[in-house]
């Protein structure tokens, strides 16, 4: 029995930690990693054509899980097609793993420039420092097993993407054990003070209520937020990047916060609460900067990346899901403490006419909505665009998007993640520019055994670019016919114009499974979802200065 190598080494710990797929790129510095990782065969290799694409589904399997998602790249031109992805992971809180074939040590003291060598042979080392949480060049197979362990954990710990080096002769070398996933400590009393006084305040409140982050996700803690609302009687409202968290957890949420871009009375209430409790939210300006009224956040209470602060006060090294569990097992379930009626869950458009006029933003959501109600929520992938925004007006469901970092090219490969990791035929909603990206990943779907119903915003432009600068001449893209290329990407396409086009072809998408469906829906230039104006006339109005 041959010794484990490095690879296989390397495999268990991710196995251990939760991922099922390596989303990869290979170059012949990568190929001997590729090449033990196939030998092994414990965890598939998913190719795709282009490293962001490989990123993006990657992410979306860490989103998707509550798990590791990993990319394997090659050094140099592939690690480096990476970084936007891994730098989006890295805003958004998602546990990526980069796995990046190396020069051999030998070749690194060749005296020769190296191919895909940038400034130094570490520049690519460099780079990646800023984007990851952690990082481990593998070039010692006696310290190999420690450095794979913490560098995994601190994935799983910070949520937040971390960086593998590998030197191109050592994946077959052979390695001891990597420890296990290491089990989280932190200070009990330290949470104990923590929940008290945030249920001290809670109590106290005229009008408490919360509001949910993408943490709650990358935690794995969406059940258990949701029991703690219901045992609190608060209110879930998401933020803007939260969107679809809790859709499945039985609780009426009350909606999701987009300031002045959103339901007014919600927003209302959110911006007057005496006690808002932001769990796992990212206070970004995608989330909180079309407010009317400016939230005083250093007095709200703010549980976020390991840290709690209630007012002034701020608890260090404290993890989401201790504190969570803290609160849970201070309300017990028969507490029912009286608390304002939650506000009325928003009313989605649906009922869809399915008549000869063309379709607008709006019409898809209603499209949606009305495919949701009969045969229920399907989970979605959403790129960046107009189709974010229409988004906000679908029924609850699982949504994967870039909401902060808001990066283009997220759409269609995380929807083959998105399927890959959870099973689920997906929605992708992508516009034409985000699809002329990374919109081709599609074409692999066939071969990886996906079939997403692709619905592509086709309107001719970028449009929400337009909605900023309306007299930009440089924001016309041309009519692409998006529906023409499936068929010779292994898909079927459907053209649309008009509403009843629209709801024929979202039928016959559905009713049509193994291949991919892509719905190009030929939408008039500057139409807009109201989501969207009501977002742009906010940030006009808020960058105007008041007049004297
Ligand atoms: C990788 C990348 N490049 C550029 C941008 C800037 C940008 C937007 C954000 C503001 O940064 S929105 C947008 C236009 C999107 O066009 P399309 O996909 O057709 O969608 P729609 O027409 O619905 O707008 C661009 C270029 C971006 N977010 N990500
Ligand atoms: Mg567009």
């Amino acid at each position: 029995m041959s010794h484990p190598t490095l690879a296989q080494r390397l495999v268990d710990a991710l196995l251990a930690r939760g991922a099922r797929e390596i989303f990869g790129i290979p170059g012949d510095f990568a190929l001997p990693l590729f090449r033990e990782i196939e030998r092994d065969g414990r965890l598939p290799i998913l190719t795709l054509a282009h490293e962001p694409g490989v990123g993006f589904a990657a992410d979306a399997t860490a989103r998707v899980r509550g798990a590791l998602g990993v990319a394997a790249v090659t050094y140099g031109a592939g690690a480096l097609n990476l970084v936007n992805a891994v730098a989006g992971a890295y805003a958004e809180r998602v546990p990526l793993v980069v796995l990046s074939g190396a020069p051999a040590a030998h070749e690194a003291v060749s005296g020769l420039l190296l191919h895909h060598q940038v400034k130094q042979l570490d520049s690519q080392w460099r780079l990646y420092e800023e984007i990851t949480a952690d990082r481990a060049r593998l070039d010692d197979l006696e310290r190999a097993p420690q450095a794979i362990a913490r560098v995994l954990d601190t994935a799983l710990a910070r949520s937040r993407p971390v960086y593998l080096e590998i030197p191109r002769d050592l994946p077959g070398q052979p390695c001891a054990a990597v420890p296990a996933p290491a089990i989280r400590t932190w200070d009990a009393e330290r949470v104990a003070a923590a929940a008290d006084e945030l249920l001290a305040r809670l109590r106290a409140a005229r009008d408490p209520l919360l509001v949910v982050g993408v943490e709650v996700r990358r935690y794995g803690l969406e059940a258990k937020v949701a029991e703690l609302a219901r045992r609190l009687g608060l209110p879930v409202i998401t933020s803007f990047m939260g969107r679809g968290l809790l859709a499945e957890a039985g609780i009426p949420l009350a909606g999701t916060y987009l300031g002045l871009a959103g339901d007014p009375e919600l927003s209302h209430r959110v911006e007057h609460s005496d006690a808002l409790l932001l769990l796992g939210v990212i206070v970004s300006d995608t989330n909180f900067a079309v407010s009317a009224k400016r939230i005083d956040f250093r007095h709200a209470l703010v549980a976020y990346d390991d840290e709690v602060r209630v007012g002034h006060h701020v608890y260090p090294e404290l993890p989401l899901a201790a504190l969570v569990d803290a609160l849970l097992q201070r309300c017990p379930p028969q507490a029912r403490p009286a608390v304002a009626a939650p506000p009325a869950p928003p009313a989605y458009p649906q009922g869809l006419a399915e008549d000869d006029e063309p379709v607008a933003p709006d019409d898809i959501a209603r499209a949606i909505n009305d495919l949701f109600a009969r045969h229920g929520p399907m989970p979605i992938a959403s790129d960046v665009g107009d189709c974010l925004f229409t988004a906000m007006a679908l029924r609850p469901s699982a949504l994967l998007a870039p909401g902060y970092y808001a990066t283009m090219g997220y759409g269609v490969p995380a929807g083959l993640g998105l399927q890959q990791a959870s099973g689920q035929r997906p929605l992708i909603l992508v516009g034409d520019g985000a699809f002329q990206m990374t919109g081709w990943e599609i074409g692999h779907a066939a071969r990886l055994g996906l079939d997403p119903i692709v619905l592509v915003f086709n309107n001719s432009g970028w449009e929400m670019l337009r909605s900023f600068l309306p007299e930009g001449g440089f924001h016309d893209l041309g009519r692409w016919d998006f529906a023409s290329m499936a068929g010779g990407m292994g898909g079927d396409g459907h053209a649309v114009k008009t509403r009843a086009e629209l709801a024929a072809a979202l039928r016959k998408a559905l009713a049509t499974r193994g291949r991919f469906q892509l719905i190009d829906i030929r939408l008039a230039p500057g139409a807009r979802s109201q989501t969207l104006q009501r977002f742009v006339a906010a940030v006009k109005r808020l960058s105007m200065p008041e007049p004297a």
